[in-house]
């Protein structure tokens, strides 16, 4: 993947992605699915998959093989007959149930996707978000909301947080975009949902938001060294002049309300989501995050 003149290379090896065994009526499901093939392969990522070619899955698996990316896809026995799953590409393993083959696909990629599908793909969708609730995996899960496909299921996870039965920062555990491209750049800068949760309560509970404590730094220099996206964006100094005393590291803005900008054009104002470089970090996750001190 080129990003200016510099070939920028993906944080994960192998990504997983449900899909429908159907192709779905609109023809922008099936583009979709052929476009998620060619973003992963442009970004030099495997594929992990339910096996089988039958709908999007085909689709799906045929963009990554053709491509030149290694394909993996996980069946358990009882689907392993053509007639149900068609002829596969790439590399298929069998596992003995449906269970084994989620815990397989899970434990075989870095990240995970869901294009338009049916019960089985809400199913595993939701299964990665409720184990990474729990703090089973903390791999990023991304929703491709293709032509509005997913809107009802926001909407409705929307519904849970106001009734209070999901956590409004829990409502961040995956990340949704209507593209392809889109949604894996905002999968490359997601950052493990446990570690966000603990610098969210632990920031808000610092009393002076310009000051950042040495386990908040640690973390912060931590989601910082995973993700190359972050890395490679050049931050412009707003003329912070920085202090450190034992344990904070201070950033003192030359004056309130004054205008940083990132590389990638994101603006901050000094004084509010930008009170420090910290806070900048934070704000550069987009829609994952939006840190208020
Ligand atoms: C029952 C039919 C085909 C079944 N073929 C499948 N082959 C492989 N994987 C499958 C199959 N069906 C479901 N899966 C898994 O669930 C997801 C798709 O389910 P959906 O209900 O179509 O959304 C997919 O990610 C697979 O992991 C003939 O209709």
């Amino acid at each position: 993947m080129e990003e200016g003149n510099k070939v920028m290379k993906s944080r994960f090896r192998r990504v997983c992605v449900f899909c429908g065994s159907s192709s779905g009526k609109r023809n922008s499901y099936q583009t979709a699915a052929v476009e998620l093939g060619e973003e992963l392969v442009a970004r030099k990522v495997n594929l992990v998959y339910g096996g089988g070619s039958v709908g999007l899955m085909g689709l799906v698996s045929e963009a990554v093989h053709k491509g030149g990316g290694h394909v993996l896809g996980i069946i358990p026995t009882t689907l392993m007959g053509k007639e149900i799953t068609g002829e596969t590409f790439g590399e298929v393993r069998a596992v003995a149930s449906m269970h084994q083959r989620k815990a397989e696909m899970a434990r075989h990629s870095d990240a995970f996707i869901a294009l338009p599908g049916g019960y089985g793909t809400l199913e595993e969708l939701l299964e990665v978000i409720a184990w990474a609730q729990l703090g089973i995996h903390s791999k990023p899960v991304g929703l491709l909301n293709v032509d509005g496909y997913y809107n009802f299921l926001l909407a409705f996870i929307d519904k849970a947080v106001d009734d209070g039965f999901i956590q409004p920062l829990q409502r961040h555990l995956f990340v949704a975009a209507t593209n392809a491209k889109d949604l894996v750049q905002k999968l490359e800068v997601a950052v493990v949902a446990d570690v966000l949760a603990y610098l969210k309560l632990s920031f808000r509970a610092t009393t002076d938001s310009s000051k950042c404590s040495f386990d908040q730094l640690l973390l912060l220099l931590m989601c910082w060294t995973t993700c190359p996206p972050l890395r490679t964006r050049r931050w412009r100094s707003c003329g912070g002049r920085w202090s450190r005393s034992n344990t904070t590291l201070r950033c003192m803005p030359r004056s309130r309300g004054s205008v940083c900008r990132s590389s990638s054009g994101m603006r901050y104002t000094c004084g509010e989501k930008g009170k420090n470089i910290f806070g900048w970090i934070l704000a550069s996750y987009g829609d994952i995050i939006m840190f208020c001190p």
